[in-house]
């Protein structure tokens, strides 16, 4: 268990935390303890103990985030909720996500590709993650609010970003820390998102992006939603569509720069598709997004690679046995993704990019990147189809090149190549090929 209070908080924090949780893994077996950040915690690491804690156990175990965060995103956002009041408001944001609803969003999520790849490829060095963080931004904005004006998009941009910088910094509500700057800024967001309703309601337009069905909710009881439950759960999802979405994108490229030959295989698929649309000049179709199998596996293989999520957290909320193990009540448990995305036994070479590892599916339970059960991701199509969009434009239209040879990781706190991937673009035209 290590030290009383910093546990193993620091062995954890200092290195790649795979390391940390290989190394135990293979001292204790598929479940151990340790002390993180103050409490005791149980570490899972096989595919079956994880699913009795977030699938069929689920209602033993709930979700547990750092108060500070939980301040910053709001504390009635469905992420920190069991139960009714969590269900309820899945219920909405899936709805606002599904197939139907996503097929829609492709023609904007175009423009807004299409219009990032421009702004880059006119630019010396970009920090890629930086503009893939604006890109999974708008997009975000883009399924909440659906096209929303440009003066209220530029405001919560603006303020957005000052409470990002929140997220990770130290606590301590004292005027000119980057917290206090936070919680101020996430006020004005708040303020910002009851005019965009108040303007709704005046115009009595009924969308049908997840505002709309926010604001068009009824409880049983007839109880509608109140400013605070929209304005949480809406940053709440402008937090979890980020980060993720943008960092996978970042790791994305830096495989396909890797593998020159993989790349080429992409683009001649995306090429295909491309030609089919008489060379762009029409938009991309559902159908097409769904058939493009090389590009898919890629996505699904850098997933595990990246495992962006490495891990989450659980706590118990009554003494909980599995097998044999006693799990007491307020221990954290901690499902470990990453350590099942890079074991041996259900991935072979765990170590080697290969997308052709998912023409076979992978063993149920083994593959997480967007967690599992009751609070399993619900942007997860919108992350993929995202994410084909935007490599689509990239290799039909780009060239990008990655400057410097550095090789390490960022945890920030979601693993990025480092300095965020400086990289050149061009637009293939102009340098090297023509039509
Ligand atoms: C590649 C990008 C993404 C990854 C890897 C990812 C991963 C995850 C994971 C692992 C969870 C479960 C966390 C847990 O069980 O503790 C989760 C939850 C969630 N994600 Fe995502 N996500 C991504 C993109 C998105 C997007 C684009 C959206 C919304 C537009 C989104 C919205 C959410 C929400 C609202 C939850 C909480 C669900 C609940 O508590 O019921 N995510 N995500």
């Amino acid at each position: 268990m290590g030290w009383p209070y910093l546990g193993e908080t620091l062995q954890l924090y200092s290195q790649d935390p795979n390391i940390f949780f290989s190394a135990k893994q293979k001292r204790y077996g598929e479940i151990f303890k340790t002390h993180i950040l103050g409490y005791p915690c149980v570490m899972l690491t096989s595919p079956e103990a994880t699913r009795f804690v977030l699938v069929s156990h689920a209602q033993l175990f709930k979700p547990s985030y750092p108060k500070s965060k939980e301040k910053m995103i709001g504390p009635h956002a469905l992420f920190f909720h069991q139960g009714n009041y969590h269900s309820q408001l899945r219920k909405l944001v899936q709805s606002s996500l599904n197939l139907n609803s996503l097929h829609k969003l492709i023609p904007d999520m175009e423009a807004i590709a299409i219009s990032a790849l421009d702004s880059w490829a006119g630019r010396e060095v970009i920090n890629t993650f930086h503009e893939m963080k604006k890109l999974s931004f708008d997009v975000g904005i883009l399924s909440v609010f659906g096209l929303l004006d440009e003066s209220h998009r530029e405001n919560l941009k603006e303020n957005y970003c000052i409470v990002d910088k929140g997220y990770n910094s130290f606590p301590t509500n004292i005027p000119g820390t980057t917290y206090h700057r936070a919680l101020l800024a996430r006020k004005r967001l708040k303020q910002i998102m009851s005019e965009i309703i108040y303007e709704r309601e005046e115009k009595k337009i009924m969308e049908k992006d997840l505002l709309g069905y926010f604001l068009n909710f009824k409880d049983e009881k007839g109880r509608v939603l109140s400013k605070d439950q929209i304005s949480d759960n809406i940053i709440g999802v402008l937090f979890a569509a980020q980060d993720t979405t943008a960092s996978v994108l970042t790791w994305i490229l830096k495989y396909l720069h890797n593998d020159q030959k993989l790349l080429e295989a992409v683009t001649a698929e995306q090429k295909a598709i491309y030609e089919a649309n008489e060379g762009g000049r029409r938009p991309l179709t559902w159908a097409q997004t769904r058939n493009m199998p090389l590009t898919y596996r890629v996505i699904l293989e850098s997933l595990r690679m990246a495992s962006v999520i490495s891990f989450t957290f659980r706590e118990a909320v009554v003494d909980v046995e599995y097998n044999g193990y006693l799990i007491p009540k307020g221990w954290k448990v901690m499902p470990l993704f990453r350590n099942i995305h890079h074991n041996p036994e259900f991935f072979s070479d765990p170590l080697d990019f290969d997308p052709s590892r998912f023409e076979v599916a992978p063993k149920p339970n083994t593959f997480m990147p967007f967690g599992n059960g009751a609070h399993a991701c619900p942007g997860n199509e919108l992350a993929k189809l995202e994410i084909l969009v935007l490599i689509h434009h990239l290799v039909t239209k780009f060239r990008w090149e990655v400057v410097g040879s550095q090789s390490g990781i960022e945890y920030g706190p979601f693993p990025v190549p480092q300095h965020g991937l400086p990289a050149r673009f061009w637009k293939e035209s102009n340098h090297h090929y023509r039509h």
